[in-house]
């Protein structure tokens, strides 16, 4: 039976610590183990999560993303080592709730170790979206982006704090950083905590990485916001496999930190089968190939920050994709998505 490994991130105070606990309080909750990582050197929120009857390992003092990677590898495999008491169910689920300013990128990348390769772990990310600040986090957005992007879930939070009129354009304006992520907007806060930590259904990607098939469609209520850019792609020809890689090299390239989230299935001439790609910042998982997808169609999302279709297909000139603009950024003349949101929380 596979285990959900599930990065629970979000901003700094945006409810991540409340809503796993909450959720540590339901019956079902006895197959999870969690893994509390903070920043600082004290560790509130292994101490407000220790109060639930599961097993809680932390790693404290330091970044999971940059000083603690081998700790990371050590300590998930010692929670699926660790014996289950007597009438506890079979390990189903690890939440790793992570420090508010990690991005969720170099973490997956610390988890690709030969140690959990033979594991049957499945790796998702949630993030937490907080209604009462909304986008607002101006001076740390890029980490609050990152996070967004590279979520299979946003759940937003503090809707008991915010006008329910407003509940609607806080979706939107979560789905304009990801329109591909499930957003979970759901009034009943125990409905949405069950939702939001929920493991991914059996019949979903064996790595993990991302909900198969990958859904392009983007949501049409998504509000464009002025920084994030998300895009398709279609091959301009027949391709090779070293011409794909060549671009992707040059999109990570070009890109650097703007890059938040590449997925892509795509036919190569020198591959039978279709070949999965992803990203979650510039880390790119192995690609694989992906036989079990039966359509001809390739299909290609992109999202990225201060960087657009335009401007990467230029610098990627000759290469085998073109990039298009999804979200058109708002008319001039209406308020800014920023404004509107601040405004929102101040009325
Ligand atoms: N009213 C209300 N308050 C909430 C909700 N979620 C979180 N809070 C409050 O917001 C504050 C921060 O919540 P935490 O759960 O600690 O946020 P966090 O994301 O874990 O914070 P860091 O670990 O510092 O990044 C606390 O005072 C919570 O009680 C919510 O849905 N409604």
């Amino acid at each position: 039976m596979p285990v959900d490994l599930i990065l629970l991130s979000g901003f700094l105070g945006s409810g991540k610590t409340t809503l796993l606990v909450e959720f540590l309080r339901h019956e079902g909750a006895g197959d999870t183990g969690v893994i509390v990582n903070e920043a600082g050197e004290i560790g509130v929120d292994g101490a407000i999560v220790a109060e639930s009857d599961v097993p809680m390992l932390e790693l404290a003092n330091g970044c999971v993303c940059c000083s603690l990677r081998s700790s990371l590898v050590h300590t998930v495999s010692a929670l699926l080592d660790a014996p289950r008491a007597g009438d506890r169910p079979p390990l189903r689920r690890i939440v790793l709730e992570t420090s508010g300013l990690s991005r969720p990128g170099p973490i997956i990348a610390s988890l690709a170790d030969p140690e959990l390769a033979a594991r049957d772990l499945r790796v998702s990310v949630v993030s937490t979206y907080d209604c009462e600040t909304g986008l607002a986090h101006t001076e740390q957005f890029e980490e609050a982006a990152a996070q967004l992007a590279a979520a299979q879930r946003i759940v937003l939070t503090k809707l008991d704090r915010v006008r329910p009129d407003s509940i609607a354009m806080h979706r939107d304006a979560a789905a304009g950083i990801n329109p591909f992520a499930e957003i979970i907007a759901e009034p009943d806060r125990t409905r949405a905590v069950a939702r939001a930590l929920a493991c991914a259904p059996q019949a979903g990607d064996a790595t993990g990485a991302a909900r198969f098939p990958i859904d392009d469609s983007v949501s049409a209520a998504a509000l464009p916001h002025p920084r994030i850019h998300v895009m398709k792609g279609e091959a301009r020809s027949a391709m090779q496999w070293p011409e794909l890689a060549l671009w992707l090299d040059d999109l990570a390239g070009f890109c650097g930190e703007r890059l938040l989230r590449f997925k892509a299935i795509v036919h190569v001439t020198d591959c039978a089968d279709p070949i999965l790609i992803q990203s979650v910042g510039t880390t790119f998982g192995a690609p694989r190939p992906l036989r079990s997808y039966g359509a001809d169609r390739d299909v290609f999302v992109v999202i990225t920050r201060d960087i657009d279709a335009e401007e990467i297909n230029t610098l990627c000139a000759g290469g085998p994709v073109r990039l298009v603009n999804q979200l058109r950024r708002p008319p001039r003349e209406q308020p800014g998505l920023l404004s509107r949101l601040v405004a929102t929380h101040a009325a």
